[in-house]
């Protein structure tokens, strides 16, 4: 190292050749994914669009997988595990919804010069956040036919359709563990949507007013609560950076636009998790 040169010198070992080595570039598939970039207009902007879903969409990919194992890892009772896996979820939405203040530099005007070239094309398309979802029990069956021309993707939905959810796991889990879980909920159709079962209440009532006692399960719920406070959030800043760039113009999906996406904020995953709250006795 030659400070006065302000260059570093390469040490002879480091490695040169890999016309016969694996290398960087060829173990990450650099070429693929470097070269899968293609704007459609000749605006400078469209970059910046195209890498924030393209680098959302990665993230999303280790989600899923990430929630594949939470949800076998619960279906093994091993919740120590499980719950390795939603800390890592949890760092990956923070990431994801820190990037929406880089796609906030894409003023309304930039924007409007390309918006017209994307035609039909939505997230609303996004078969990997629609797997999300139903992998944390949101399912929604006609979320399918946006699909029928892409059949991968409607077959991995189909899949997750009919499976049972990371939440589903986890109250099967607890049943095992000698809480008190209702069979009709144990035999739920799990093509549709988790919607609110008091039954679950009492339960939940126990684990929060007696932390001591349950205290894995007691972390596990704050886990998933941490998990769908974060998609909420990735959601409202989805909506935010919507308002700011199209106003309330409708989607290029077809949909009224923020209106729809305001809509989303409803949805709940593991809504008895919230309810508890209300109910949890003062001292
Ligand atoms: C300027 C940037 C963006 C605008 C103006 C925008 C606008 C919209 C609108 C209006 C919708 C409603 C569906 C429609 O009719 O098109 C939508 C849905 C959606 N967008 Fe975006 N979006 C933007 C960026 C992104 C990014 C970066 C992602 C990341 C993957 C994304 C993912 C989604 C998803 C997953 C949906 C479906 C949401 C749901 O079903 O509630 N969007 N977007
Ligand atoms: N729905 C957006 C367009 C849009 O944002 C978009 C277009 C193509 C691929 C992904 C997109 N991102 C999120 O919806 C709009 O109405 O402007």
């Amino acid at each position: 190292m030659s400070v006065d040169r302000n260059t570093r010198d390469l040490e002879p070992e480091i490695e040169r050749d890999f016309s016969r080595k694996m290398s960087y570039g060829s173990y990450l598939g650099l070429d693929e994914l470097l070269s899968a970039q293609h704007p459609v207009s000749g605006h400078h902007d469209e970059m910046l669009f195209i890498i924030q879903h393209q680098t959302s969409e990665l993230w999303l990919k280790l989600v899923l997988h990430e929630l594949r194992g939470v949800r076998s890892r619960l279906m093994a009772d091993d919740l120590r595990s499980a719950m390795k896996g939603i800390a890592r979820i949890k760092h990956i939405q923070r990431s994801l919804t820190e990037q929406w203040s880089v796609l906030a530099t894409l003023t309304p005007s930039e924007y409007a010069e390309f918006r017209g070239e994307l035609g039909a094309s939505s997230g609303f398309q996004s078969y990997q956040y629609r797997a999300v979802e139903f992998l944390l029990g949101n399912k929604n069956a006609a979320m399918l036919e946006v699909f029928r021309s892409d059949p991968q993707a409607q077959a991995l939905l189909a899949e997750l359709l009919s499976a049972t959810s990371v939440y589903d796991e986890f109250i099967a889990a607890l049943s095992r563990r000698g809480y008190r879980v209702p069979q009709d909920l144990l035999e739920r159709d799990v093509t549709q949507a988790h919607v609110f079962n008091a039954s679950l209440m009492d339960i939940f009532r126990h684990v929060y007013e007696n932390p001591a006692e349950n205290w894995d399960i007691y972390e596990a719920c704050e886990e998933l609560v941490d998990l769908e406070d974060n998609f909420q959030l990735w959601r409202f800043r989805h909506l935010l950076t919507v308002q700011r760039t199209i106003g309330m113009k409708r989607g290029t999906g077809g949909s009224s636009g923020a209106h729809f996406l305001r809509s989303a904020l409803d949805l709940t995953f593991f809504p008895e998790l919230y309810a508890v709250r209300t109910e949890i006795k003062q001292a």
